[in-house]
């Protein structure tokens, strides 16, 4: 089917100069595989500095951004200045942005629409919380959030899907690989019932929460795993062997 792994770093609200510096040294020195894309998600005072200091081989992404192209909303970034510096991608709907900062489904899909719209490429994060989970909810709320997405968009192709559950981001506790692979799977499914098969089998879906150079290969290994989202790790030297989980 030819999805083209793909790892994202999310560094969060994470790193300065002197740090970044570093990690930069890490991904240059890499090596990197070929066969996977690389994106690292990079706080927005940072980003132009990031994209001048890569390679053009490794992706550059905001971790956020608004949904219209310019105008009184002081504080926010819109995907046309993104774009402006020379960055190609955005992180959209993380769980960090819906608990804390109140990001509803309706939101983050126009969100989605937007930067799609004004050219980015956009990595959409979902993900059930631990007492959805336990209330056998996990299904709904990713298709909910799934749905949500696809009410106003018709164009996949510059869409990576971010399976991350809540309960497993930052905690130490990751989903099994039979836990990612359900859900995984189920969501492609979902893509075949409600947008079309091309997109369910073409759209790259990354799993996210607690992944380490250690956990990596098991995860890697899983037919609808085609990827990544990394946060802590993403930080540190062994991002460069998440990167190459699937070798
Ligand atoms: O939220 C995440 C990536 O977006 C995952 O974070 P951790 O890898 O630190 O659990």
């Amino acid at each position: 089917m030819g999805r083209k792994f793909v790892v994202g770093g999310n560094w969060k609200m994470n790193g300065d100069k002197k740090q970044i510096s570093e990690i930069i040294n890490t991904l240059k020195t890499g090596p990197l595989s070929p066969n996977t894309e690389v994106i690292v998600g990079v706080p927005a005072i940072y980003l132009e500095h990031v994209r001048t200091n890569l390679p053009q081989s490794i992706e550059v992404a905001a971790q956020n951004c608004y949904k219209v192209p310019k105008g009184a909303f002081t504080g926010e970034i819109s995907p046309a200045m993104i774009k402006d510096i020379g960055v190609n991608w955005v992180i959209l709907g993380h769980s960090e942005r819906r608990q804390i900062f109140g990001e509803t489904d309706e939101l983050i899909a126009e969100k989605v629409a937007h930067a799609l719209e004004a050219g980015l490429k956009v990595i959409a994060c979902i993900g059930e919380t631990l007492e959805e989970r336990e209330g056998g909810k996990t299904e709904e709320v990713v298709f909910r959030q799934t749905k949500a997405i696809a009410g106003k968009i018709k164009d996949w192709s510059n869409v990576v899907i971010a399976y991350e559950p809540v309960w497993a981001i930052g905690t130490g506790k990751t989903a099994t690989p039979q836990q990612a692979q359900e859900v995984h799977k189920a969501l492609r499914q979902w893509f075949c019932t409600h947008v079309n098969a091309d997109v369910g089998n073409s759209i790259r879906i990354q799993y996210g929460g607690s992944v380490t150079g250690a956990n990596c290969k098991e995860l890697a290994a899983q037919p609808d795993i085609d990827g990544f989202l990394v946060g802590g790790a993403s930080l540190k030297p062994e991002f460069v062997n998440i990167v190459n989980a699937k070798q």
